[in-house]
């Protein structure tokens, strides 16, 4: 049965450029030079134009009667549809507007009452068309599996069978279908059945079906052939002139042959044909061989175990370039497609550039999920497309985008990636799908977040100066608890102790537009989703409750955008140690608290599960993730970064115009310089840590003057607008206080008295500009004098928004304990709150739900799931109440002892 074809030598022998040679015959081109050499001697050009021109022409006056209409035939098109034959080793080629206009012509050969034979694991659109042409055609269909040739047999009627349909390999499942043995077998029970093969997968560089048996081959040339996802287009090849003339006629009839700028463009992506085909094989195959070492099963006919292989290597000269690969769980696919940065999350295929897709809710989404499910399409199925790009660039985008999605982790025992498997029943797999995966909805999640101080560049930072920040030791914290009864609540203690809830199904779903998988949140508000919000969930919230409701339209827009179509249900306490609207970034530590718990919840992230323990507590050689394992940064600045872009989306709804400081600040912690992205006086946006800024000493004074930051951003704006130059020479004023302090700070010959002098004039400096910007307040500037008399002689400025909220002191380090203590009661004196802080601890956390690694004792490092939340709460009586014990020792929590508390609770991973 096996045919004696050489996959690699293509057999043609329709007229091709081969030079002549009266000294010896020449071997027959190979197909890269086939590809690249267009020409016809039947259709030589009257100027020997290199290129074949594009006859952009609707018309032809008839000149020697071989062209009149487009529709019937263009000298471009019968360039390209020889171009095609030739290298499909056909008699004859025919070009359409797609590879589903290509199947439409083809089908229109069938009549009713005639019976096709299709495959089980086809593309959607290709069920899509069979699936009508059923309804609409009167024509009968029958799915098998194609893999086994036995099970094609019971279905070939000598009479009725018309057409037998097949892939090969299968998109996307990579399935093999022996299509020698198949069209022998139809050949012999029915005779006049017309074998019919979607090559696309393969190309006529890796396959020419024709050679095989197959009556008739379609190529969706949008793919390959074409190469550049720059065009649509349908390739049929054929070597029965019957056919030929029966679908020439169809397409003359119906008008949907390839225009001529698009056989221009295909006649010319199909001359890499094959340089590009080499290229995206090889590191498919690369890419194959990593997947599968890794542990995950892995489609791709380049590896040993791929089912019906040899038939495969039979039939064809390479494995192409398609793959995919399962992880076990969808939302963990979901999770892996958004995280890729260089795989384009895109339909489709062939193009140089690689894709990432999951076809069950892509490319085959319009087959019925239980029909997918029956034809044994796993819906966790990702698949690869890959591109030209190099190969050590997708290996390395697609291994972060494992981590990120928490698919692959680090062991730290084996010191290398392996394998997250969601299903199985290993202790630890099973916590961590309990935690991050399968019940993330049905779990408290506790998280906190600092406030920040900004010590120079505020309101200049929103038009495009550096600001130099860093957190504080005073945070927002959030928690989420589950709820079972339909309903989304949210507890704001500190703001007037706010509660509401809302019943899930009538919030404004309709005016949700969902972000496709790995889409990100656009630049601009979705002002229909928040006006719909404003008008239906938070109507009945007057003036009075203006600032809860603010938190409440951030908060709801997050969730509304986040949990489409999950729905969860559970209610959201946030209290904070900062005060809040006070310019200490309140609002950001409370966005980023929101964001992550949201998150969380929603699964679109998940902690790196615990590493295994290693066998000493001291081992200094223990890798990164797992010194982070004991306590603190263990949370993947992905993670930290996806927070990020969705803590700003709340920033924004609460400021309007946030730079993203306070948001970047809460959420990676520590002192940083920021520069917003797409300003320019900065240079580029983006943010850089600051050494230095810990060791300083500073005392906040919060001036108890309540202030709106979003006025005062917008006050600033109008000044801009209104006087350009003076607002613009203060920016640039500004500016070169934050590269000052920057240089300052990490100027190693510089003494400590210097720094302290040096950073003492420039909030001296940044103040006055701040009060040209019109954002001092009476109060602050008392602040200033206070702190600025004799004895204390210390510098301050406002810090923040401004209009009121608070002031920060530099405290240099020989001031006196008892000179601070009486400045500050100078300053409760006087009505302010003055406060001690540390800056530059860390930023957001979540407190983990992994048990803390007993040593030694691998068995011990995971708490049974429904322990993920501490048992006992610190200082606080059992509860009776029906709230879970932490959201009512939480919500019992105030002031100062807050932090104090969260930090018993147990083990908190940081960014
Ligand atoms: N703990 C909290 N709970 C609920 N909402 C909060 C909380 N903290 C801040 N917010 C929201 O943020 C708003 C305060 O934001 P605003 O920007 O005015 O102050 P800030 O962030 O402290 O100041 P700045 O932006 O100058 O640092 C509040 O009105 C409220 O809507
Ligand atoms: C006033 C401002 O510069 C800081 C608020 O903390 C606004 C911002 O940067 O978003």
């Amino acid at each position: 049965m096996a045919p004696t074809i050489d996959p690699k030598v293509p057999r043609h022998d329709l007229p091709t450029p081969e030079p002549e040679s009266p000294l010896r015959s020449r071997k027959p081109y190979r197909f890269s030079t086939l590809c690249a050499t267009v020409e016809n001697p039947d259709q030589k050009d009257q100027y020997g134009s290199s290129s074949v021109p594009i006859y952009q022409s609707a018309t032809f006056k008839g000149v020697g009667n071989v062209y009149d209409y487009s529709r019937s035939g263009n000298p471009t098109r019968s360039h390209l549809e020889h171009h095609i034959a030739k290298i499909s080793s056909a008699e004859h080629a025919l070009t359409v507007s797609s590879g589903m206009a290509a199947l439409d012509v083809i089908l229109r050969i069938l009549k009713p009452g005639d019976e096709i034979i299709a495959g089980d694991d086809l593309y959607g659109g290709t069920n899509r068309l069979l699936t009508y042409i059923r309804s609409h055609g009167g024509v009968v269909v029958h799915h098998v599996d194609t893999t086994n040739p036995a099970s094609v047999l019971p279905f070939i009627h000598p009479t009725k069978t018309a057409m037998i349909l097949l892939e090969s390999p299968t998109n996307p499942l990579l399935k093999i279908a022996d299509i020698a043995a198949i069209s022998k077998d139809v050949k012999e029970r029915a005779p006049d059945a017309i074998v019919v093969v979607d090559n696309t997968m393969m190309s006529p560089y890796l396959q020419r079906p024709l050679e095989h048996g197959a009556d008739i081959v379609y190529d969706s040339a949008t793919k390959y052939l074409s190469g550049h996802h720059d065009l649509m287009a349908g390739v049929i090849t054929c070597n029965r002139d019957d056919l030929k003339k029966a679908m020439a006629f169809t397409i003359n009839s119906i008008g949907n042959a390839l225009a001529p700028n698009d056989c221009f463009l295909l006649l010319r992506g199909t001359k890499t044909l094959a340089l590009r085909m080499d290229r995206q094989q090889a590191t498919s195959q690369l890419v194959a061989t990593y997947l599968h070492s890794l542990g995950f099963p892995t489609h791709y006919p380049g590896l040993p175990d791929h089912p019906g292989r040899e038939i495969h290597e039979r039939i064809a000269a390479g494995n192409g370039a398609v793959l995919s690969f399962e992880t076990g769980d969808k939302e963990l696919s979901e999770r892996v497609v958004g995280a890729a940065r260089l795989w384009g999350i895109s339909v489709s295929f062939g193009c140089v550039n690689s894709l990432i897709s999951m076809p069950c809710v892509m490319s085959h989404a319009s087959i019925d999920p239980k029909l997918r499910a029956a034809r044994g399409l796993p819906e966790d199925l990702i698949r690869l497309c890959v591109g030209i790009e190099d190969p050590v660039d997708l290996i390395d985008d697609l291994e972060h985008a494992l981590i990120d999605a928490g698919a692959i982790a680090f062991d730290a025992q084996q010191n290398k990636y392996i394998r997250v498997v969601p299903s199985t029943n290993d202790e630890l797999n099973a916590a961590v799908q309990k935690l991050g995966l399968a019940e993330a909805d049905q779990q408290e999640w506790f998280v906190s977040a600092p406030g920040k101080i900004i010590l120079f560049g505020e309101h200049a930072v929103v038009h495009g100066v550096t600001a130099v920040a860093a957190s504080v030791d005073l945070r927002c914290y959030g928690l989420t608890t589950p709820r079972n009864d339909g309903k989304l609540s949210v507890h704001f203690a500190d703001i007037d102790n706010f509660y509401h809830e809302w019943d899930i199904e009538s919030l404004p779903w309709d005016a949700v537009t969902p972000l496709a998988a790995g889409e990100e949140h656009s630049d601009v508000l979705d002002q229909v989703l928040i006006d719909a919000i404003c008008a239906g969930p938070l109507a009945d919230l007057g003036e009075d409750a203006k600032s809860a409701k603010a938190a409440a339209l951030a908060f709801l827009y997050m969730y509304l955008m986040l949990s489409h179509p999950r729905r969860s249900s559970f209610n959201f306490t946030a209290r904070a140690t900062l005060p809040v609207g006070a310019g200490l970034g309140s609002s950001a530590s409370f966005s980023t608290c929101a964001a992550t718990s949201l998150l969380l919840v929603n699964r679109a992230i998940m902690l790196p599960p615990p590493p295994q323990p290693t066998s000493a507590p001291a081992d200094s050689s223990a890798p990164h993730v797992h010194v982070s394992h004991q306590g603190r940064r263990f949370i993947p600045p992905t993670t930290a970064e996806q927070v990020n872009k969705w803590a700003f989306v709340a920033e924004k709804v609460l400021h309007g115009n946030p730079s993203g400081v306070d948001n970047s600040v809460a959420v990676f912690g520590g002192a940083l310089a920021y520069t917003r992205a797409g300003f320019s006086l900065g240079g580029k946006g983006g943010m850089e840590p600051i050494q230095g800024f810990k060791s300083l000493k500073f005392l906040l004074t919060n001036s108890t003057v309540p202030r709106d930051t979003k006025k005062l951003v917008a006050g600033v704006g109008l000044l801009k607008t209104n006087e350009p130059e003076l607002v613009d020479s203060i920016l640039k004023s500004i500016q070169s206080i934050s590269e000052e302090a920057r240089r300052a700070l990490a100027d190693p010959e510089l003494s400590r008295v210097e720094l302290l002098a040096a950073l003492s004039a420039l909030i001296n400096e940044n103040h006055q500009h701040l009060v040209t910007l019109g954002v001092s307040h009476p109060s602050l500037e008392t602040i200033r004098a206070t702190t600025a008399a004799a004895p204390y002689g210390l510098s301050t400025k406002l810090t923040g928004a401004g209009g009121g909220g608070c002031a920060v002191t530099l405290v240099p380090d020989d001031f006196q304990d008892s000179a601070l203590d009486s400045l500050m009661a100078a300053l409760t004196q006087e009505k302010f709150v003055p406060y001690l802080t540390s800056v530059g601890g860390s930023g957001m956390g979540i407190l983990s739900p992994y048990t803390p690694p007993n040593l030694g004792h691998a068995s011990a490092t995971v708490v049974p799931p429904d322990q993920v939340t501490p048992p006992q709460t610190p200082g606080v009586e059992p509860a009776d109440e029906p709230l879970g014990d932490l959201r009512l020792a939480f919500e019992k929590q105030g002031g100062p002892q807050l932090a104090q508390w969260a930090d018993a609770l147990g083990r908190w991973l940081y960014v």
